[in-house]
């Protein structure tokens, strides 16, 4: 298949984008669902094409693998798990197993739980020392970090609730900007950590703890624990009923629907959260229901196969025209980079393909006075992914809503329709150019086009549609996971920085000796210390 997906690319490289549209490509490539529409037709794929990569998805058994998941079987061999963040959305839907017993009371416990707290300190139920909860500060790294990161900004005109302020990095400057300006005794802090041992959280936690100590006398009693680990928990000293728990079946970037989310309810309040969920929910149906040939998880992932793993293009830049959506690529690095950038497969086979593309991008308009330059006419073509909404939440701006929406699609018509020559040529000869200078000019302005992009749209950002965009999102990374036959949920590439870290702590220490480390590094130790004077 791939083969014949390749000899397909070769064959097909040179002809036009724009040659495609006949009268019904643009409905054919555009698959609608609860209101957000996919547009791929702007892409090199035809009919033909689609009916392969389909063919491709169904023989590596996708639909099946997917069914496996929703159905709580252990699809994470490698870490011996269910992948189960679907349950969290799992509204009004039935029992779900894990090894005999239906996790959905559990998660229904929590979402309860979650809920009764975040009323409790919106309403002022709850209390810090100095009334009020004004401000949130969630500590916590990658998945306990990034989603709420990402949908805070997001959420903003939902946002009634207490201010957030997010903490992820073990540099004292984040801890030390996040925390200027707040009140100790009207903050609550999340420590949020699947696993309760990561260092940069831990460390980030207990130096909050002291700042709070400084002003509030019972400092624990403004933290709460979102986590796995019950021990690890209640030996930091945050009591059971502000410990927000999950199960080992919600990987770390698929964790936001649960309690790691709990910063985001807080802020927008558990009916908009709760929308959220639906809209993650309803792409859940749509993704097990649709006919693979009208399904957005699999155009999308199909899309990014061919693009990746076909043509060869190593990266593909998402481009929100949605401010609030400036995380969105961040969110999306962890999600797609830490799932499948891989080389061997499930069997522990190395892969003969390239997996993961690298992910990259920043909302429009800003990165068009940015990087597009490279991306109209650099030599290595980037697949884009405009996500773009019809309206804006300020009526009163609604025309900046419209030059944002024009730029949005100038942008993709530009790629794929370039200017030719001749183009360039006559437009450069009407301003008094001839001879050399003439061609000179005009090939300046030569934009090959014929590069590929999506659209993704939808009526307005709302928790809802926010919602079917990330499961959108995570439900590609499984399908292109599933295609290629790696394990999207473990991340066993994070963990030798991590070892090499712990043990050159005690090196990098005042008095600390660099013995028995890499004569590369060593110097850069002794550099360090040198520069700061140790
Ligand atoms: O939630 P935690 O256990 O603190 O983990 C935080 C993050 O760190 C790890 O290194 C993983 O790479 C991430 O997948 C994870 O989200």
């Amino acid at each position: 298949m791939w083969d014949r997906l390749k000899a397909v690319h070769a064959k097909t490289k040179d002809r036009r984008i724009a040659d495609l549209f006949d009268g019904s490509r643009v409905a054919d490539f555009g698959i609608e669902s609860d209101g957000l529409f996919f547009d791929f037709s702007k892409t090199n794929i035809d009919k033909d094409t689609y009916a392969d990569l389909i063919a491709l998805a169904a023989a590596q058994g996708v639909a099946e693998k997917r069914d496996a998941m929703f159905a709580g079987e252990k699809i994470n061999e490698t870490e011996e798990r269910a992948v189960l963040h679907t349950a969290l959305r799992n509204l009004d839907g039935g029992p779900i197993f894990v090894d005999g017993a239906d996790v959905m009371p559990g998660v229904k416990a929590t979402l309860a739980k979650m809920s009764d707290f975040a009323n409790a300190v919106r309403s002022g139920a709850f209390q810090g020392q100095g009334g009020k909860i004004t401000d949130v500060v969630n500590i916590g790294i990658g998945g306990s970090d990034l989603g709420p990161a990402m949908a805070y900004p997001a959420l903003k005109p939902f946002a009634v609730g207490p201010r957030c302020h997010f903490v992820s990095n073990v540099d004292g400057a984040d801890l030390a900007d996040k925390l200027e300006g707040l009140d100790p005794e009207t903050t609550l802090v999340l420590v949020a950590s699947k696993t309760f041992t990561t260092m940069e959280t831990m460390m980030n936690a207990q130096s909050a703890l002291r700042w709070m100590e400084a002003k509030v006398k019972d400092p624990a009693s403004q933290f709460a624990a979102i986590s796995t680990a019950e021990k690890e928990t209640a030996a930091f000293g945050i009591p059971a009923e502000r410990v927000f728990g999950f199960e080992d079946w919600v990987g770390g970037r698929y964790s936001m629907w649960g309690p790691i989310g709990l910063s985001i309810m807080l802020a927008v309040g558990p009916e908009d959260f709760t929308d959220f969920l639906r809209g993650g929910q309803a792409m859940d149906r749509h993704f097990c229901e649709a006919p693979l040939e009208q399904n957005m998880p699999f155009a999308l992932a199909l899309t990014g196969i061919w693009h990746h793993q076909v043509c060869g293009y190593s990266t593909r830049a998402v481009l929100p025209y949605e401010n609030r959506l400036l995380r969105l690529p961040a969110y999306l690095q962890q999600l797609e980079m830490e799932s499948n950038g891989k080389s061997v497969s499930l069997s522990g086979d190395a892969l003969d393909q390239a997996v993961g593309p690298i992910v990259w991008g920043e909302p429009g308009t800003n990165g068009q006075h940015a990087f597009y330059q490279l991306i109209h006419q650099g030599r290595q073509v980037v697949p884009c992914e405009f996500i773009v909404g019809a309206e804006g939440h300020e009526p009163h701006l609604a025309h900046h809503h419209r030059a944002l929406l024009a730029n949005c699609l100038a942008q993709s018509e530009a790629l794929m329709m370039g200017r030719d020559f001749a183009a360039a040529e006559a437009m450069m000869a009407k301003k008094g150019y001839t001879g050399d200078a003439l061609r000179a000019h005009a090939m300046q302005r030569v934009f090959s086009g014929n590069r590929p992009s999506t659209t993704l749209m939808y009526q307005k950002l709302t928790p809802f549609v926010l919602g079917q965009i990330i499961a959108l999102y995570e439900h590609r990374v499984f399908v292109e996971g599933a295609v290629m036959g790696i394990n999207s949920y473990d991340q066993w590439g994070v963990e030798l920085g991590k070892e090499l870290a712990q043990k050159l702590g005690p090196a990098v220490e005042e008095h600390g000796s660099t013995e028995g480390l890499h004569a590369g590094t060593a110097a850069l130790v002794e550099r360090a210390k040198a520069m700061r004077g140790a």
